[in-house]
């Protein structure tokens, strides 16, 4: 390993439509990588097996290589590597099982986290989590030379995600990878941490991922994606693991939920791809009907007063809107028409006490212009050589 250092960074996302239909393996969502990212950079390491620097804590955390894992080095605190530094930390375990599975040395590794996705150290909602693991993933794998495609990234970085929890669908790492427009569709992470443990991460990697899919949209014209913060983070751990409690979601509700939802996000996937603005319009529109339906139906707190407020007052101003992701806060999106003003939307969301957020769709990792490296190619074999 001959790299320098290597920095990679990976957007954040909103999700547009198939929030929590999206959890069930093989059903659709849409969601958009916007323009605040995750930076992840890899150096040597002096001192400790693994070393990880990031912003959310202020100074930086010894860690060695045990037989399970990462554990913490004497002098400290030992809760963080299961607590806050989970998915960095599952990051590295997982790429160092791949490699030593496929006989690759390791190295002592200094991991930078530096993350946009909060405001004033608050969670916006724009899957921090997410553009992290995405981030450091690929940061260590090129520091190792190991020279992922896209889909292996996004895999390795599926795979240490669901070791942290298999809950979240893993849309947010779709769109951090690929960036734009994404049509998405889950794999069943209970069968991937099966396989992790049972087969390890080679065999997980290149076994088919049957439900999951991930596919490129257009992006709608003559509609501009406009993004506002409800002012307050929600847990959309909390929310998922409450609706799987409800018995109520385990019947006739669930099932038509899903299924409506799957037939609303096709109809916005054929409306991107065919480009009809409308027809994507009534959509979104039918993908907020939804989330309130289940709302009332479960009492999630999904729809909380001020994403009502955010989506009753874009509509007042020629847009639809709809809270976006897990709901119980975070942010909602507005899809307005080019011949609506965007000042007065901005303008009347700020007086309703809903801070509208200068977003722009981006790129995702996989097309980053900004990767700063200084990698030499080393003597590894890359892993795409390897399988
Ligand atoms: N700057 C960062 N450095 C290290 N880990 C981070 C950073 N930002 C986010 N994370 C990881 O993501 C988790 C937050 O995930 P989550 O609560 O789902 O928020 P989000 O909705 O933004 O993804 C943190 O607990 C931490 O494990
Ligand atoms: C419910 C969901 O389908 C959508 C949640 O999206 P959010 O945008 O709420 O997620 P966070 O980034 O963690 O805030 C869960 C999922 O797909 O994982």
């Amino acid at each position: 390993m001959t790299a320098a250092r290597t920095t990679r960074r990976a957007p954040g996302k909103l999700m547009i439509a198939g929030e929590y239909a999206v959890l069930e393996p093989g059903r659709p969502a849409i969601v958009v990588a916007v323009d605040r990212y995750v930076t992840a950079t890899a150096t040597a390491a002096e001192g400790a097996d693994i070393v990880i620097d990031s912003d959310l804590l202020g100074h930086e955390v010894r860690l060695r290589r045990a037989g399970q894992g990462l554990e913490a080095l004497p002098g400290e605190d030992p809760s963080l590597a299961g607590g806050v530094l989970a998915h960095v930390v599952s990051v590295v375990e997982t790429i160092d099982r791949l490699r030593t599975e496929r006989r690759l040395p390791l190295a002592p590794v200094r991991l930078s986290v530096r993350s946009d996705l909060h405001r004033a150290g608050v969670k916006t909602g724009l899957g921090s989590s997410a553009a992290v693991t995405v981030a450091a993933t690929r940061a260590l794998a090129d520091h190792y030379g190991m020279r992922l495609s896209p889909e292996d990234g996004f895999r390795l970085a599926l795979l240490a995600s669901v070791r942290v929890d298999t809950g979240p669908s893993g849309a947010d790492l779709a769109a951090a990878t690929w960036g734009g427009w994404v049509s998405y569709r889950s794999p069943d992470r209970e069968s991937l941490l099966a396989g992790l443990h049972r087969d390890g991460v080679a065999h997980t990697l290149r076994c088919p991922w049957t439900d999951c899919a991930v596919g490129p949209l257009p992006p709608p014209t003559g509609l501009a994606l406009h993004v506002g913060w409800s002012g307050s983070p929600a847990s959309t751990t909390a929310l998922v693991a409450d609706l799987a409690t409800r018995p109520e979601w385990q019947g006739a509700l669930r099932t038509r939920f899903i299924e409506d939802s799957e037939a609303c996000v096709s109809t916005a996937e054929r409306a991107l791809r065919h480009d009809e603005p409308e027809v994507l319009l009534d959509a979104v529109r039918t993908a907020r009907g939804l989330l309130t339906r289940l709302d009332a139906e479960t009492s999630l707190g999904i729809v909380t007063a001020p994403l009502h407020r955010l989506c009753e007052v874009a509509e007042s101003c020629g847009a639809t809107a709809k809270p976006s992701g897990a709901g119980g806060g975070d942010c909602g999106i507005a899809l307005l028409p080019a011949h609506h003003s965007a000042a007065l939307l901005r303008l009347r969301w700020t007086a309703a006490g809903i801070t509208p957020l200068p977003l722009e769709v981006t790129t995702g990792l996989a097309a980053d212009p900004a990767a700063e490296d200084r990698i030499v190619p080393g003597p590894s074999p890359s892993l795409q050589g390897h399988t």
